[in-house]
């Protein structure tokens, strides 16, 4: 059973969800992505996994939910809450005297952004919470300087992508598949697109496995906490959007050769002289899978496409 009396006291009185979306007038729905995370154990350890040198002056909470992350985060930035404040592994600027700084939560869902801002109203007035109503998807993103998120299920491929170009430490919970993807190395059966494009922008480390208890309601299966560590590429590449594309477009044929992959997927690459870049490609790369190349060696790859297969703009 999870052991909801671990780590601080709590900001509102109760963490039963269901207590607290009565008081939003709502109920977490799992249809609209809404599993909230109700052991105190995980929901104070997920601030401290971001990597200790990260600037947590502004930190991004994308689908805030009964807010018992929120009340996390604003502890973290020294802006109020309870969470982890007598923790030894507490980096909070609080704890270090530093400046107080502030969160950026947004919440598809109209109750529930209402709640946040009615039960963080200090905060909110305060000028160190802001509560941004709409899809993550859609709204402008803030100048965050970090992200720490129990991330809607349903978005986990879209949003990773939003965020990670923007080389912030992020620390974002997904579906357990979905984290052994995103830090699968070369060979491994799990190593495709997402490897290669979350690890070009990040190091990327499974932290922590959530078991479905640890969630009101439980979804269907285990989850895991990804820290991604923003980090200067091996091999810049010079378009991001197309070196996406590109690796996009031949994963869709992982096991045929290089050749034939750069060859059969330019109508997805956006390649308009495919035949070139083979000519300019070593031909041991040519031969090898997919599958097998790190992520180096496709932005290398990928550097040499566009310089020779003229692409086109997406
Ligand atoms: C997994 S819950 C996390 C809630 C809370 N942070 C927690 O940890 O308990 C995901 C939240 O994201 C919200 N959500 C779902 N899709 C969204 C989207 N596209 N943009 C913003 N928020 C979304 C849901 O309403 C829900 O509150």
């Amino acid at each position: 059973m999870t052991d909801r009396s671990a780590g601080a006291a709590d900001a509102y009185g109760t963490r039963d969800p269901d207590a607290l979306a009565r008081r939003a007038g709502t109920r977490a729905n799992p249809d609209n992505d809404q599993h909230f995370l109700v052991d105190d154990r995980v929901l104070d350890r997920l601030p401290t996994y971001l990597p200790a040198d990260a600037d947590r002056s502004h930190l991004l909470e994308v689908g805030g939910g009964a807010g018992a992350l929120t009340d996390r985060l604003l502890a973290a930035v020294g802006a109020g809450g309870a969470a982890a404040g007598d923790s030894d592994d507490d980096t909070s600027n609080a704890a270090e005297g530093g400046p107080v700084g502030r969160v950026t939560v947004i919440e598809r869902d109209p109750p529930f952004a209402a709640f946040l801002r009615e039960e963080f109203a200090a905060a909110v007035d305060a000028g160190t919470l802001t509560v941004l109503e709409g899809d993550a998807l859609e709204v402008e993103l803030p100048d965050f300087t970090a992200c720490v998120a129990n991330l809607p299920y349903g978005i986990s491929s879209e949003i990773a992508f939003r965020l990670l170009p923007r080389k912030k430490s992020l620390v974002l919970t997904f579906q357990a598949e979905f984290a052994d993807r995103m830090v699968a190395s070369a060979g491994e059966s799990e190593y495709g697109r997402l490897s290669v494009s979350a690890q070009h922008y990040a190091n990327v480390e499974v932290v922590e496995r959530i078991p479905k208890e640890a969630f009101d309601p439980q979804p269907a299966v285990e989850s895991a906490v990804v820290r991604c560590t923003p980090r200067d590429p091996d091999y810049e590449v010079g378009d991001e959007a197309f070196f996406l594309r590109f690796v996009k477009a031949l994963f869709t044929q992982r096991r045929k050769t290089v050749r034939n992959a750069i060859r059969n997927t330019a109508h997805i690459s956006g390649l308009d002289a495919p035949d070139a870049v083979v000519d300019a490609v070593d031909e041991d790369l040519l031969g090898r899978r997919p599958g097998t190349l790190d992520p180096s060696a496709f932005a290398a790859l990928a550097e040499l496409a566009r310089e020779h297969g003229s692409p086109a703009e997406a």
